[in-house]
Parts: structure tokens; C-alpha cells; sequence
């Protein structure tokens, strides 16, 4: 008899693994929520980073249930999360009821990793002080006065950019663009020349592809992080790389040295933070740190893919490559080819181009939050209850044929004033929105701008037999990036 205690211990063993994935698997059928079916262990996630991106299991939950419930259930392995289907229950999330959706379901450890405590991260008060404190850094007259600073780097971009299609005019674009925007925000952020568009080895862009590429953590760990970040706090993993917190720390302890020794004073972003630093309610210098890391993280990325993705669309489309052109070239003569703010704020067409490229291409394609207490969804029975993950899907509803007609075709005329006034809000949601929302926004596209202007003041962009066409978006990447490069043919003018 005692010899089939190990088959009765190993079966119960397993049934009762089998109960408990089954129960967390009908987490949202329990509430009567509709999902699409999950499998053990993964949940809906199965190939995720693998066969496909996030986005596209969003994108099938979304397109299974917008016309039928304003939410709809997923699970990340054994977490449930939300998908939202109804633009007005979006807008309340983001900005009606933000208080109920204040923060991120996103790991962070600031005693033990300090770089983690940045504000994408941090929740609840903690958040709101940080958030309040770093706003006054992003206003228009503070962007105004970074302007010549990005127009300097644009302009040493297109002089390397001259000398290399001399040898060859078939250009990778994404690495060069990762490199404009690193000089851009190591110029902005730390006031620290970068020159990764010199030498494309440069520490900066070293650590800036390894805090997206190469992660201190497989896709698997991250997931586990994810779903218990209490115990993982309490058993102190950390999330960024050693080097890489190593490397930006000791960025910000010496310039935050040399400056108060110097009595240096560059109005970029460092500057404002010391400023903090100094005033009542001190920032730390960790605290300085892991937001100008995440300055640098959540600037040069979603910057220079948005540019990327312009250059290919520019490429394929030449009538708008065309018309941009002559805007910049109109625009320039009136101000006596100086690019200065004033002229930037006139090129509409620029404008409407960034926004096209953001609404077809949205480097973030989901925007999140987490409930902090149970809330009730108007006009229907559901409550979403406390911790909840929620995901508004800004990729499927950007590309959905309801809002965009013919939503594949690249048509910058989508963002005139009147267009725009005739969509609802939630239609554009590359920056999220509500007081949540990107604070990077005026940077962000004041930098893709200057870059988009002096490559097509400069320069003609052409498909070539090396571009990916239709485009193929990389499935490992959390950033909607292309896969491999982005080859175009470049030619000066
Ligand atoms: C084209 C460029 C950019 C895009 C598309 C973009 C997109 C986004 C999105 C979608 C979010 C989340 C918003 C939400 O949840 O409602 C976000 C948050 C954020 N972004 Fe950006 N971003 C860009 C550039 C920048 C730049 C240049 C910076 C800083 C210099 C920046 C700093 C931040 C920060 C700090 C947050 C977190 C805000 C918070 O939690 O309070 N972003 N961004």
C-alpha cells in the first residue's frame, strides 16, 4: 500500500496547482465580464514577446468586445487586467475620476535601486509631489529657451549626416536618430555634450541601449516582478542594471558637484532640479537622479522612433515629403533662414506630420493605470475593483476604422484644427492624457520637430531596395520599435 503515497502526494499536488490556475483563470468570469479564453499558465500572454507584441493581443481583445462591452477582461498569466473598449469610460479614467486611476502598475524599489523611484513609477502622494514640483520644468518659456540648444545638435546632425551619405546614401535611420536624440537630451537633461552623433560608441548611447535592449531581467522574471512586487520590494530586486545605475549616478553626483563648486547656471533641466534641491521640501540626490534618468530613458526613445517612423512614412509618401518642404522652405525665408521658435510655431503641416506619425505609430501603445480604491463604472453594473491593471488601448483605437477612416493610409491632414475638433478627445492618445499624462509633451515634439525640419530642409528621403515594406514592428521590444533598421536612401539638397 505505502507504495502509492508518492502517486497520491504528486496528484494532489498537481490537482491542486490545476484548482488554483482555474480559479485565478475565472477571476473575470466570475464578475461577468467578458474575455477571450485563457490557457495554463500563461493566460492570454502566450507568445507574447515572442510570435507577437503586446499590442497585437490588445488590439484582439479590443476588436472582440468594443461593440459589445465597454470593458473587457485579459489575463498576464494569472493577473487580471483590464482592456477598455468605450472612449467616454477612457476619459473618465484619465482625467474625470482620475483619482480613482492615480497611478501605474509598475515595479519600483527606491531603497535598494534607487534609478526605480523615478515618476513613471511612483504612486499616490509621493507622485503628485514630485509631479507638481518638476511641472513648472516644462512650460513653453522653458521650452523656448532650450530651443537653440536642440537647433545646435540638429544642426551638427546634418553635418554628419552630409559627410556620411558622401560615401554612401543608402543611411540606417534609427541608430542615427537614437543618436540626435541622446546629444539632445544629454544636452537638455545633464547639459553634458554626449557626441554619440561623433562616435556612436559613446558611453551615453552605450547605457541608453542598455537600459532598453539588453535589461537587467529575461522577459519571464520581469513578469513574475510584475505580479508580486510587494514580495519582490521585501527581497530588495532591483530592476535597473547595476552599470547602468552605477554610470548615471555618478553622471549627476558630479555635475551637481561641479555646478555648486562653479557657480554654473544653464537653465536645462539639471539646473531646475538643483534649484529643487535647494528649496523647502529637498529633493535627494538620489530622487534628482532617477527622474534626469528617466528623462533621458522616456526622452530619446519615443523621440527618435517617432522621427523614424515620420522618415519612412516621408519616403513613401513624396507629395507630403513634398508639401512639408515647401512649408519649411516658405516659412524659413520669412525668417530669414533662422530656425528660430517663432518660424517653428508656424510650420503647421510639420505639426499635423508628428501627429500622424504619433497616431499610426505610437510608441507607447497602451496607456496604463491601477485602481487605488474600488470604482464603480457609470451606467453599468461593473465595479473595478481595487488594484486592477487597466489598459487603454491607444494603438487599436488610433487604428480603428470607426474614428480614422481608411486608418492604414498616412494622411497628416487627419490633425487640421477642424478635423480634430470633429473627433472625440480619446481618439489621440500618443501622450496619454488627464494630469497623468506625458509632462515630456512640448519637448518631445519640440525635438522631433527641429530634427524633421533640418533633415528636410536638407535633405531628400527615398525608399530604397533595403527599406521593410509594409513596415515589421520588433515583438520583444516594450517600445513600438521597427524590427531591425531602417534603411533609407538619403540625398542632399
Ligand atoms: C514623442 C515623444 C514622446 C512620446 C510619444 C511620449 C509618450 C508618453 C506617454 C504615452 C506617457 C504616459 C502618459 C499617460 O500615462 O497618460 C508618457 C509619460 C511620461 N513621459 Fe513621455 N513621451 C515622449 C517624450 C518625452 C520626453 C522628451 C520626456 C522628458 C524629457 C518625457 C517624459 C515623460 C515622463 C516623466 C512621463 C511620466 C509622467 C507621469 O507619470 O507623471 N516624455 N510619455
Amino acid at each position: 500500500m505505502e507504495w502509492c503515497f508518492p502517486y497520491i502526494f504528486i496528484f494532489t499536488f498537481l490537482s491542486a496547482i490545476y484548482v488554483f490556475f482555474k480559479w485565478k483563470l475565472s477571476f473575470w468570469e466570475r464578475r461577468d465580464v467578458p474575455t477571450l479564453p485563457p490557457s495554463i499558465p500563461f493566460g492570454n500572454v502566450k507568445g507574447v514577446g515572442q510570435t507577437h507584441h503586446m499590442k497585437d493581443l490588445i488590439d484582439k481583445v479590443y476588436r472582440a468586445f468594443k461593440d459589445k462591452s465597454p470593458i473587457a477582461g485579459a489575463y498576464f498569466a494569472v493577473s487580471p487586467v483590464l482592456i477598455i473598449t468605450d472612449l467616454d469610460l477612457a476619459k473618465n479614467i484619465l482625467i474625470k475620476d482620475f483619482n480613482y486611476f492615480i497611478d501605474r502598475p509598475i515595479y519600483c524599489n527606491e531603497d535598494d535601486d534607487p534609478l526605480s523611484g523615478h515618476m513613471f513609477a511612483l504612486k499616490g502622494e509621493k507622485w503628485r509631489n514630485i509631479r507638481s514640483k518638476l511641472t513648472p520644468t516644462f512650460t513653453s518659456g522653458k521650452m523656448k529657451f532650450m530651443f537653440p540648444t536642440i537647433v545646435d545638435v540638429a544642426d551638427k546632425f546634418s553635418e554628419s549626416l552630409k559627410s556620411a551619405v558622401k560615401t554612401d546614401g543608402v543611411l540606417e535611420m534609427k541608430d542615427w536618430l537614437a543618436r540626435y536624440t541622446t546629444d539632445v537630451i544629454g544636452r537638455c537633461a545633464f547639459g553634458i555634450e554626449c557626441s554619440s552623433l561623433e562616435d556612436p560608441k559613446v558611453k551615453f548611447r552605450e547605457m541608453g541601449q542598455k537600459a532598453f535592449d539588453d535589461p537587467r531581467h529575461s522577459q519571464f522574471v520581469e513578469s513574475i516582478i510584475w505580479q508580486f512586487p510587494n514580495l519582490c520590494r521585501t527581497m530588495g530586486i532591483k530592476v535597473v542594471r547595476d552599470d547602468v545605475t552605477e554610470f548615471f549616478m555618478g553622471i549627476v553626483r558630479d555635475t551637481l558637484a561641479y555646478r555648486e563648486e562653479n557657480d554654473i547656471h544653464r537653465n536645462d533641466f539639471m539646473d531646475l532640479l538643483i534649484e529643487l534641491q535647494k528649496s523647502e521640501g529637498k529633493l535627494t540626490v538620489e530622487e534628482i537622479a532617477a527622474q534626469v534618468y528617466l528623462f533621458f530613458i522616456a526622452g530619446f526613445e519615443t523621440s527618435s522612433t517617432t522621427l523614424s517612423y515620420a522618415l519612412y512614412e516621408l519616403a513613401l509618401n513624396e507629395d507630403v515629403q513634398n508639401k512639408a518642404r515647401e512649408e519649411i522652405n516658405a516659412v524659413l525665408e520669412k525668417h530669414n533662414g533662422q530656425l528660430t521658435y517663432e518660424a517653428m510655431k508656424e510650420m503647421h503641416y510639420i505639426d499635423q506630420i508628428i501627429s500622424e506619425t504619433l497616431r499610426l505609430y505610437p510608441p507607447v501603445v497602451a496607456i496604463f493605470r491601477q485602481t487605488t480604491e474600488n470604482y464603480k463604472v457609470h451606467n453599468t453594473k461593473f465595479v473595478i475593483e481595487k488594484d486592477i491593471s487597466v489598459f487603454i488601448p491607444a494603438y487599436s483605437i488610433q487604428r480603428d476604422e470607426e474614428y480614422f477612416e481608411n486608418p492604414e493610409i498616412f494622411d497628416p491632414g487627419r490633425f487640421s484644427p477642424e478635423a480634430m475638433k470633429a473627433r472625440h478627445p480619446m481618439t489621440f492618445l500618443s501622450f496619454g492624457d488627464g494630469p497623468r499624462n506625458c509632462i515630456g509633451l512640448r519637448f518631445g515634439r519640440m525635438q522631433s520637430s527641429i530634427g524633421l525640419i533640418t533633415l528636410l530642409h536638407n535633405f531628400r528621403i527615398k525608399k530604397c531596395s533595403k527599406t521593410v515594406i509594409p513596415m515589421k514592428f520588433s515583438n520583444s521590444k516594450g517600445i513600438l520599435s521597427s524590427e531591425g533598421g531602417l534603411y533609407l536612401e538619403v540625398e542632399g539638397l
